[in-house]
């Protein structure tokens, strides 16, 4: 029987959520091609700012103003990852962006964050035999703060101007204006007026 040619690549199964293999030579390439770009990245000098920008624009499917992504920083594929404008990273942030990553304005990034779209089966022989694995996307809405070593899971939606605290792993989604910590990441309590408030009295402003 003649093979049919239109059969999705794994390229394509994977942004469409689907099983696919990470191992198909068109992503072993996409990979490498993304960690040579990211070498340049990380090994450039510290006020080489020009070059970052320049490299981070071409890696990313789209990347807005004033963004601050603090070497060493790590993703797979880099065409899956939105930034909005006004964002700042801390040192070693990885994106596993097998499923788009979606960031919005001014959310800030701890150090050692890691953001997982990528996951395995949970049965063994599908997950080695077969080597299946899959992505779900990921979106970070404007105004969050990620705390050092937070680890976002599949799927998870971050909530806008929510505060993750450190160490957290965030298995669900999050809704917006809440402090969410813990293993697994749950609301803690909502953010209000008085947060300012008590900042103001226990630091005072910056002058
Ligand atoms: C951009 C950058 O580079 S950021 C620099 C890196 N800095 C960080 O990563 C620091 C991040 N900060 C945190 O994690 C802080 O703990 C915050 C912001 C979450 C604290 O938020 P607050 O609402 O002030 O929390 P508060 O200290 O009052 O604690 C509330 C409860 O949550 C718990 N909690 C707070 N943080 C965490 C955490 N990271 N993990 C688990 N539980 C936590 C507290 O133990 C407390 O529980 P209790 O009521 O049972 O005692």
């Amino acid at each position: 029987m003649p093979m049919s040619t239109d059969e999705p690549t794994q390229w394509q199964r994977m942004v469409a959520g689907r099983s696919y293999r990470s191992t198909d030579p068109e992503l072993t390439e996409a990979r490498a091609a993304t960690k040579r770009i990211l070498h340049e990245y990380n090994t450039t000098h510290p006020d080489d700012e020009a070059t970052r920008d320049r490299l981070l624009r071409g890696l990313l499917k789209s990347a807005g103003e004033m963004i601050w992504i603090e070497p060493p920083f790590r993703c797979d594929y880099g065409n899956q990852i939105t930034f909005g404008n006004g964002i700042f990273a801390n040192y070693d942030l990885s994106i596993l962006d097998c499923a788009p990553v979606t960031i919005g304005d001014m959310v800030l990034f701890g150090p050692r964050v890691t953001i997982a779209t990528a996951s395995h089966p949970i049965d063994f022989v599908q997950r080695t035999g077969d080597m299946y694995e899959y992505a779900e996307p990921i979106t970070i809405e404007e105004g969050a703060w990620l705390g050092a070593h937070v680890v976002v899971g599949p799927g998870v939606t971050i909530g806008a101007r929510s505060v993750i605290g450190a160490g957290s792993i965030v298995t669900r989604d999050i809704p917006p204006d809440v402090v969410a910590a813990g293993v697994p990441c749950k609301v803690v309590r909502e953010i209000t007026e008085q947060d300012r408030d008590a900042y103001l009295a226990a630091y005072g402003t910056a002058g």
